[in-house]
């Protein structure tokens, strides 16, 4: 007992001295555990029936193929040849179990859904990015955040509009986008030849600001100029926080070894404060941003705060000044309406911006497609028009059957998440409703996994959008028609039978608000223009950053990009189609 107490007050003394002597005894901790994961622990393991693919390495076991591959297509490859449930090797032996059996989903998303929490490093970094917002919540609070918040926005498709004119405007000057471009001498030289009335535009950095800006006046009331380029602060820390220019990287697993290591000492030593001291550029702009984000945030809550007090009794517009009613304040703080704010900007404009840059390519891919979409549009216009009425209204819009089909068509193809982890909170036993060849014993089958507490878990977003057993042998390619003959059955709860907006208390709240605003904005952009790839030969892969992005093969160190090239649509299209 003396001898603790000596040690305690003697740490307290020198906590320096405490922290350097403690740490040879932590890295040989840290060594050991990890030497019973890698080479012990799978023959243990709850799951070792579960097939999957062999690990390619004692330490990083399949890391490489999730790095090389782009993000998803490791996962979807590991179903088509294992089923719904496979086993895979992270780093040290770490195992993680992607599911795509639809009653696993139910089981995981819907029945258990608080059973299987999303990892408290995911929460921890988000919940310090965006404050105590809906995603990061987990079982009652998250119960009682979700009640409050279940109001819709109304979409409106002004933003559109702004787009569209801007575009036009530089369709109609020939302007050069030197984003578009590698360099001045390729952007000269498309100039040079380009016929009339075309413009290479990078469509991307365009939707993301029309998005930004529309949620900002759908959901808070708030104009955030993004589109007139005059971006407050709030929208440039968004953007150099979950879109920075740098294409991310391939790195080698034994570097995301290294950094994990580091991570662990930082963590487990905070008391040296060691992150302070590292010099590291894009981690001080990133405080920069946070501090930023903070700050503009709380500004927002505060007005709206002030403007709630006096107008109580006037209808509310807007989800913040619903949130900050008499009624929703008695049960959300400020701080946690900030939060709210922060992540619905987060989850809501990149995610659609992302979804239209991707069914732009493939339009730009498939001009077919994209003439039919235009005639649909076109005639229902026309319609609009003789009742009085320039533009679609949300009715409209979801009556189009084929803009429907694209819809659904590009969310399932290109999800942006193409995965989310969940973590299991107790033992339990996922059921599967087709069962998966046993890996132990391949003579039999199984039909359900015991997972324990603690258990890693990917939800296969991605993987299951490209089951070939549900989608056909097509399920790769972009074939909005598939849905028009209403034969697909997927059996997952999620929207459309989709992972794309999860299913269950967790799925996406604001997937109405999303789909209405993704047709909204389409709907103007293909009736006013054409879209077509910029070089014949342009190739755009996929990597992810938060979610999964467009860059461009051999022009990745620009960062995320859609160059298009774009002409105003010819206006008697619809009769000749
Ligand atoms: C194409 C557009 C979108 C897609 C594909 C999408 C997808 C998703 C997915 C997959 C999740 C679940 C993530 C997880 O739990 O691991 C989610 C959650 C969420 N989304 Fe979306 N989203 C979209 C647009 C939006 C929009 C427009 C908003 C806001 C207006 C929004 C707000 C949220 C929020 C607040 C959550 C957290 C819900 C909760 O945890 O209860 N999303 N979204």
């Amino acid at each position: 007992m003396d001898a603790a107490a000596s040690f305690v007050r003697f740490a307290l003394e020198h906590p320096l001295r405490t922290a350097l002597l403690a740490l040879p005894a932590f890295l040989l901790g840290l060594l050991v555990k990890n030497a019973y994961k890698v080479f012990l622990a799978p023959h243990f393991s709850s799951l070792r029936s579960v097939p999957g693919p062999r690990p390619d390495h004692p330490l990083w076991g399949n890391l490489q193929s999730l790095i090389d591959e782009e993000p998803g297509k490791a996962h979807a490859r590991w179903t088509e040849e294992f089923g719904g449930a496979v086993r895979y090797r992270g780093l040290l032996g770490g195992e993680r179990l992607i599911l795509t059996n639809p009653a696993a989903l139910n089981h995981v998303l819907t029945s258990h859904t608080y059973d299987y929490a999303k990892p408290d490093e995911v929460r921890g970094d988000l919940a310090m990015v965006l404050g105590k917002g809906l995603v990061f919540a987990e079982g009652e609070t998250h119960r009682r955040q979700r009640r409050l918040m279940n109001s819709a926005f109304a979409p409106s498709n002004l933003k559109a509009m702004t787009l569209r004119d801007v575009w036009k405007g530089m369709v109609e000057a020939g302007k050069v986008d030197s984003k578009a471009w590698k360099n001045d001498e390729a952007a000269a030289a498309y100039q040079a030849s380009k016929p009339e009335s075309e413009a290479v535009i990078e469509v991307s950095d365009w939707l993301t600001r029309l998005t930004l800006d529309a949620l900002g006046k759908a959901g808070f009331g708030y104009d955030f100029q993004a589109l007139s380029l005059k971006s407050d602060a709030l929208a440039q820390a968004f953007a150099s926080l979950f879109s920075p220019r740098d294409a991310p990287g391939k790195p080698h697993p034994s570097q995301i070894l290294i950094n994990n290591i580091i991570g662990a000492c930082l963590h487990a030593l905070p008391i040296l404060k060691l992150a302070e001291y590292i010099p590291d550029e894009r981690l001080k702009s990133i405080k920069q941003a946070l501090n930023t984000l903070e700050v503009e945030s709380r500004k927002i809550v505060q007005a709206k705060m002030e403007k709630a007090d006096q107008e109580d009794a006037l209808p509310k517009k807007d989800l913040l000044s619903i949130l900050l009613s008499t009624k929703a304040k008695d049960t959300m703080s400020p701080e946690e309406v900030r939060g709210q704010l922060t992540t619905f900007l987060f989850a809501g404009h990149e995610t659609i911006s992302n979804s239209l840059s991707w069914v732009l390519w493939e339009f730009a891919c498939h001009p077919d497609k994209q003439a039919r979409l235009r005639a649909e549009i076109r005639a229902a216009r026309k319609l609009a028009l003789q009742n009085g009425r320039d533009e679609l209204n949300s009715d409209e819009l979801s009556g189009l059957e084929y803009l429907d089909a694209v819809t659904r068509e590009i969310l399932r193809l290109e999800p942006p998440l193409s995965s989310t982890p969940r973590v299991a909170q107790k033992n339990d036993i996922i059921p599967l409703s087709v069962p998966v060849k046993s890996a132990t014993d391949p003579s039999q089958t199984i039909d359900h996994i015991v997972v324990r507490k603690g258990q890693s878990i990917s939800i296969g977003v991605y993987a299951a959008n490209r089951d070939k057993s549900i989608f056909g042998d097509d399920a790769d390619d972009f074939r909005p028609e598939r849905w028009l003959d209403n034969k697909i059955e997927t059996k997952v709860g999620g929207w459309s039978g989709l992972m794309t907006f999860l299913a269950g208390p967790r799925a996406c709240i604001g997937y109405k608000f999303a789909l209405l605003e993704f047709k909204a904005v389409l709907s103007v952009l293909v009736d006013a223009f054409e879209f077509d790839r910029r070089d014949a030969d342009i190739q755009i892969e996929h990597r992810a950053q938060v979610i999964t992005r467009p860059f461009v093969v051999n022009e990745m160190e620009l960062g995320t990009r859609m160059p298009l090239k774009i002409r105003l649509a010819k206006a008697d299209e619809t009769d000749e189609v």
